[in-house]
């Protein structure tokens, strides 16, 4: 039996699967724009390491219960958060 059908069903699912997770950071991204602004506005540092150091315990966590490698879990929310702090620095700079 040719395996080429079970792996074009998979790959239909992880294309779905990645579309999801494309449009979920988008909604993310859109909310952070939002903390962004507002920390501008106010005059706040654009990092904050304690509610990140929060973040990452939560997320190691839920990693733990659903299978997930919590270095995984916390390299990814580091890389996200890093890209966030950029655009709060446009932001602050008044470039965004
Ligand atoms: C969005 C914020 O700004 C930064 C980005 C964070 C994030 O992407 O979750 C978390 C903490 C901050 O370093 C925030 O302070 O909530």
């Amino acid at each position: 039996m040719s395996a080429i059908p079970e792996l074009e069903r998979l790959r239909a699912s992880i294309d779905n699967m990645d579309a999801i997770l494309l449009h979920t950071l988008a909604e993310r991204f859109k909310l952070t724009q939002q903390v962004g602004v507002l920390k501008a506005e106010h005059d706040l540092p654009p990092a904050d390491k304690a509610r990140e150091a929060r973040q990452i315990e939560r997320l190691r966590q839920l990693s733990v219960e659903s299978g997930l490698d919590p270095a995984f879990a916390e390299k990814f929310l580091n890389f996200i958060v890093a890209e966030v702090i950029r655009h709060h620095e446009k932001i602050r700079e008044g470039q965004e």
